[in-house]
């Protein structure tokens, strides 16, 4: 995928040295590398200025100081950007909204601290001051928010132009913007974000006095998710009584929270459709399960199958091409799956089925 965003053109940013490694190996050059992160290691930092990464998104004072110790040693300026809090609260998860005061990422915008973190990053001849940025969280869907926090990072920008004399040459405004799972969710188009974020930049600072900054902005969701679904067989189909009356199938896949915890974590809906063959069966309602040893193993909480739907068959889930792979997990030592891409009638195995035998290739005493 590195390799892909490399020949479009696209920049990327990681959050962790892992993420940085796969960015390197995948040829991406280190000026189109921003390296994320709440508490980014010292060997983090080190692998990223080796790598002359683009920018540092700086996410503390404590991690300043790290940056600072660890360039000035090299030798070099680190290019750094200022993650600030805009204080909006995102109409999304709890766990994925990022830039209410009360979580654990970014300097505060209303405490002032962000505004710090630009002086304290502009008196110190091992940084440079690239600009402000913003990320409000996950998976959303009105563009109120994206606004408001806009016009308030625009606002700490000319401030730091006005009374600091520095003009940063950057803003990046983050991603977040959700894609639909299910026909209840209404994605903005990325023509509409983009246009309307533009003018409010434009808008903003003609209105302070300030140059436009070049802006970036970080979709993950929004490029990787859609266009790819995850193919489950069917083990089992258990109807269940429910209590008001009626019968909910209970569909049980070979796969589970182990490549989908997104459901289990943030409640979220996904749909699905029988795969494999067409159904004249009425639509009955059914839960995608998983195989795992917990009853909140959910993928799909609640979607109509054909009634007819049986072991052997295929299910797709739509959507999951952002965060299911990237969170999979061995839970119950259960080998993740593999990646297929599929492009023009090809299908070629771009990462592969871990085995049993990769779970027990771990064990430090296995020759003992
Ligand atoms: C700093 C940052 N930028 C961009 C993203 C991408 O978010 P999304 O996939 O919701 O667009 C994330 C993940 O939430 C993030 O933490
Ligand atoms: N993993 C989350 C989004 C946050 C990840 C990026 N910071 C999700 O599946 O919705």
């Amino acid at each position: 995928m590195v390799r892909w965003l490399v020949e479009d053109g696209l920049n990327l940013d990681v959050c962790t040295g892992g993420e940085l490694a796969v960015a390197i190996r995948g040829g991406m050059p280190g000026e189109r590398i921003g390296l994320h992160g709440n508490n980014k290691s010292r060997a983090e930092i080190e692998a990223a200025l080796d790598a002359g990464v683009g920018r540092i998104i700086a996410d503390s004072f404590d991690e300043l100081d790290r940056i600072v110790e660890i360039a000035s040693a090299r030798g070099v300026v680190a290019p750094v950007m200022v993650r600030v809090t805009a204080g909006v609260e995102a109409h999304t998860h709890e766990f994925i909204a990022t830039a209410h005061e009360d979580q654990k990422f970014g300097f505060s915008l209303a405490g002032g601290l962000a505004y710090k973190a630009c002086e304290r990053i502009l008196a110190e001849p091992s940084l440079r001051l690239l600009g402000l940025h913003s990320h409000i969280g996950s998976q959303i869907f009105e563009t109120s928010g994206f606004e408001l926090s806009a016009r308030r990072i625009l606002g700490l920008h000319a401030r730091v132009s006005r009374e600091l004399g520095h003009d940063m040459p950057e803003l990046d405004l983050g991603g977040g913007f959700g894609i639909a799972y299910t026909t209840q969710h209404h994605p903005l188009g990325p023509d509409q974000l983009g246009t309307e974020t533009a003018e409010i930049v434009r808008r903003e600072c003609q209105a302070e006095g300030v140059v436009a900054p070049r802006v970036s902005i970080e979709p993950g969701r929004a490029i990787a998710g859609p266009s790819t679904c995850t193919l489950y067989e069917v083990g089992t189909v258990k109807p269940v009584e429910l209590d008001g009356g009626g019968v909910r199938l209970y569909v049980s896949v070979d796969g589970g929270m182990s490549d989908n915890i997104r459901t289990a974590l943030y409640g979220a809906d996904y749909s699905c459709a029988l795969a494999n063959r067409a159904s004249e069966a009425p639509p009955q309602i059914a839960r995608v399960v998983g195989r795992h040893c917990e009853s909140g193993d959910i993928i799909v909480r609640d979607h109509y199958l054909p009634a007819d739907v049986r072991p052997g068959d295929l299910i797709a889930v739509p959507g999951t091409g952002a965060y299911c792979r990237s969170m999979a997990s061995q839970y119950n030592h259960t080998p993740r799956p593999p990646v297929v891409a599929v492009t023009d009638g090809r299908a070629r195995v771009i990462v592969r089925r871990e085995t049993v035998q990769d779970l027990l290739a771990l064990d430090v005493d296995a020759s003992v």
